[in-house]
């Protein structure tokens, strides 16, 4: 490629391994990474080219964001995009790192009406839906509540004269807030309230509830409805809020596929499915692990290692060239544990989205009993990925100096997007505790002799009382190091109705425990289906340091019951710092198999070419706060504090 940074360039000349087979194994196969490359062909032509999002205002870029909405849902019509990946990566160049304003619409709209709708109801609304004629979001959370759904108040009360629901916000903190989409954009919502009838609550149900008229897309009357003001990030999508005063809907707008209120007002539940209307969100979580690989911690991570590898700074031996600070073992300890997550994290969110359909191709077919597994897997991974990518992303900002604080890092809006995932879908200490609940009640079954199966099949296996981790570091040892330790945890765990509270803070741990144990099994069997031996050997390499650096990290946890001896420690810390060398070599060839566009990444300093200093000066000049020369206000109020005498002129 020309004009390619040297230091850039020689790293790619450096490699052991073929980043185009190791790009196909993390797409699946070479077939998708073809068909992948032409729908991101189509998306740069239609999207490369626009104003910065980064000197733009909050109404500029929902602005923006509407109009792009319309051009990618154009494009995706006339190229026939319609399998969920091919929108997916159309939508990714669209929407790099930002929320579009129908986001819920196809997140959580869409699959609530299918999943929760009646075939009548599905007849009727999904047609309209599919042609954006219905834009909807997902309207749970409260003001006062959005973990505790139990205590959510907004209230749907039927009314048999009218075969009418009334729906209504009771309270002040009643009011619906957070749903994406719901301020300016969506003209429905699927409702969540307390279904009454017959003078009895029933509980959280969904209505779909129209907000706006078609017409003109004015509120209706008897809502009150708005945006919720600037956030943290998301700044494309209008995350609102809205106010019911009696609002009625059909009888029919009660979503009926689980439980149903009769016409005289009777109310019945035809399913056995425990928590019916919970069962979005167990998609949501299942899915958001992989985004928050190549959302999260591989784009962040590839801006970091290309720019450590272009970044010279200090001085190492006298009068020679100042060296690349990815040399520096400081910055590989950085870095190389995240590249390592990073890869670690998307061979699990695989995983997850191949159980999420297997799990519920059963729950259609009537068979529950995995749910649970599901339910409590989904929200531990959850929990523990995208803290793990809040982290991770904030560390490889630092690894990048003051650079790495400019906008032109790309960091800010990566972090912001992601970091919101700790705490939408089930704030994530709550999703930890929700892993622990199930978890201590599987021990117990597996205590009383239960056989156990899939992610928690270890709960009824004997364990290894001492390690077998030798020099060879083999992938079996470290994924037994970590079986055991989250069988320890659970087997300390408490029951959950009587000391929850007290034992909470270890019942995080063991539901972390028992994910990275999870991931680092996936991980390896992920290396032992490696056909390539350089593939297989450098993506080896990773997983034994994503085990590795969490061991390390989590010193007290293996050493505490004698599992892993001191010297065992000793070798860990060895080999870790070993391994950093070895990755060195390949640490940017890591990373462009992820196989970014730089239209994706949004990073001066991750470019692939690597022409950092250049393209940040032109970057820098292009700010709007450069013209003109001289400011205005400057005029106006700091030039007579200098010139006193000319104020007066
Ligand atoms: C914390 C929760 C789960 C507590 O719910 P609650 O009704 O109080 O349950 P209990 O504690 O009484 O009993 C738990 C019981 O239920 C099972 N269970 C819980 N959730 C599910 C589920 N989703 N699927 C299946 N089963 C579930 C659990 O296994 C227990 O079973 P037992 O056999 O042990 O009894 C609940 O309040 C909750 O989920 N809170 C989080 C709220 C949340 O996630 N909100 C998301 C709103 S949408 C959003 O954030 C959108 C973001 C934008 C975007 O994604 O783009
Ligand atoms: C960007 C973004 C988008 C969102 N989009 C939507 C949407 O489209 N639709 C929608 O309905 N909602 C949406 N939400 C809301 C989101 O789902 C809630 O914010 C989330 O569920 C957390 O609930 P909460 O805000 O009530 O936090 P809280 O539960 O009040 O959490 C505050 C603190 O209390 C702690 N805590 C709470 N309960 C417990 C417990 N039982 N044990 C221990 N600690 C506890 C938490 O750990 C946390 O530290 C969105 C939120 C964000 C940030």
């Amino acid at each position: 490629m020309a004009n390619v940074n040297p230091d850039l360039r020689k790293e790619r000349e450096n490699g052991t391994f073929s980043v185009e087979k190791l790009t196909n194994l993390l797409d699946g196969g070479k077939h998708v990474t073809d068909r992948r490359r032409h729908v991101e062909r189509l998306a740069l032509n239609e999207f490369s080219k626009g104003e910065d999002y980064n000197f733009m205002s909050r109404k500029e870029r929902y602005i923006s964001a509407l109009h792009k909405t319309e051009r990618a849902l154009r494009c995706c019509k006339e190229y026939g995009l319609t399998k969920p990946d091919e929108v997916y990566w159309l939508w990714q160049l669209a929407f790099p790192h930002e929320a579009s304003p129908i986001q819920l619409h196809g997140d959580m709209f869409l699959p609530t009406l299918t999943r929760q709708g009646t075939e009548e109801q599905v007849n009727k609304y999904l047609p309209l839906a599919e042609k954006y004629q219905i834009i909807g979001t997902y309207a749970q959370t409260e003001m006062g509540h959005g973990t505790f759904i139990r205590g959510l108040e907004t209230t749907a009360t039927y009314d048999p004269q009218t075969e009418e629901f009334i729906l209504h916000s009771p309270t002040l903190t009643s009011l619906k807030w957070w749903p994406g989409g719901l301020g300016k954009t969506s003209n429905y919502a699927i409702v969540m309230a307390l279904l009454y009838t017959n003078g009895k609550n029933y509980g959280m149900h969904p209505f779909m509830v129209q907000l706006r008229s078609h017409e003109t897309h004015e509120p209706l009357p008897g809502i009150t409805i708005g945006d919720i003001g600037p956030k943290f990030g998301f700044d494309t999508i209008d995350n609102g809020f809205v106010q019911f005063d009696h609002f009625r809907i059909p009888r029919e707008d009660m979503l009926m596929k689980y439980s149903q209120v009769l016409k005289d007002g009777t109310y019945v539940k035809s399913t056995k499915l425990k928590k019916s209307s919970y069962g979005v969100m167990v998609l949501v979580r299942s899915m958001l692990i992989y985004y928050l690989a190549i959302q999260g911690l591989a784009p962040a991570c590839t801006i970091a290692i290309r720019y450590s590898a272009v970044r010279r700074q200090s001085e190492q031996t006298k009068s020679q060239l100042e060296p690349q600070i990815l040399d520096y073992q400081t910055q590989q300890y950085k870095l190389f544990p995240i590249l390592a997550s990073a890869y670690a994290v998307l061979f699990t969110g695989v995983k997850m989205k191949e159980i999420y359909y297997e799990v519920d191709n059963e729950i259609q077919q009537g068979h529950t009993e995995r749910l649970p597994e599901l339910h409590a897997l989904s929200s531990g991974l959850k929990a523990l990925t995208s803290s793990m990518a809040s982290w991770c992303i904030e560390r490889c900002r630092l690894a990048c100096g003051g650079h790495g604080y400019s906008a032109a890092s790309g960091f800010p809006k990566i972090y912001v997007a992601v970091t919101a995932a700790c705490t939408y879908e089930g704030e994530n200490t709550v999703m930890l505790l929700q892993c622990a609940r199930y978890l201590i009640k599987t021990y117990q079954g597996a205590s009383n002799g239960k056989k156990l199966s899939g992610s928690v099949s270890y709960l009824s296996d004997k364990v290894n009382s001492r390690s077998t981790i030798t020099s060879e570091f083999s992938l079996k040892s470290l994924v037994d190091a970590f079986k055991h330790r989250a069988f320890r945890f659970q087997a300390c765990g408490s029951d959950p109705e009587d000391s929850w509270n007290r034992n909470s803070v270890v019942l995080t741990k063991a539901a972390e425990a028992h994910c990275y144990y999870y991931m680092v099994s996936v991980f390896e069997s992920v290396v032992e289906a490696v056909e390539d031996d350089a593939v297989k050997r450098v993506v080896g390499q990773l997983c034994q340091l994503f085990a590795l650096f969490a061991i390390h990290e989590n010193a007290g946890d293996f050493v505490q019951d004698g599992f892993i001896s001191n010297d065992q420690m000793e070798l860990v810390k060895w080999k870790e710092l070993s391994l950093l060398s070895d990755i060195r070599r390949n640490a940017v060839l890591l990373v462009d198999a992820f196989d970014f566009h730089d239209e994706f990444i949004g990073s001066i300093l991750g470019r692939f070419d690597g022409n950092v200093y250049a393209n940040l000066f032109e970057w820098a000049k292009s700010s709007p706060l450069n013209k003109p020369e001289v400011q205005e206000s400057y005029i106006k109020y700091l030039q007579p504090l200098l010139n006193p005498n000319k104020s007066k002129l």
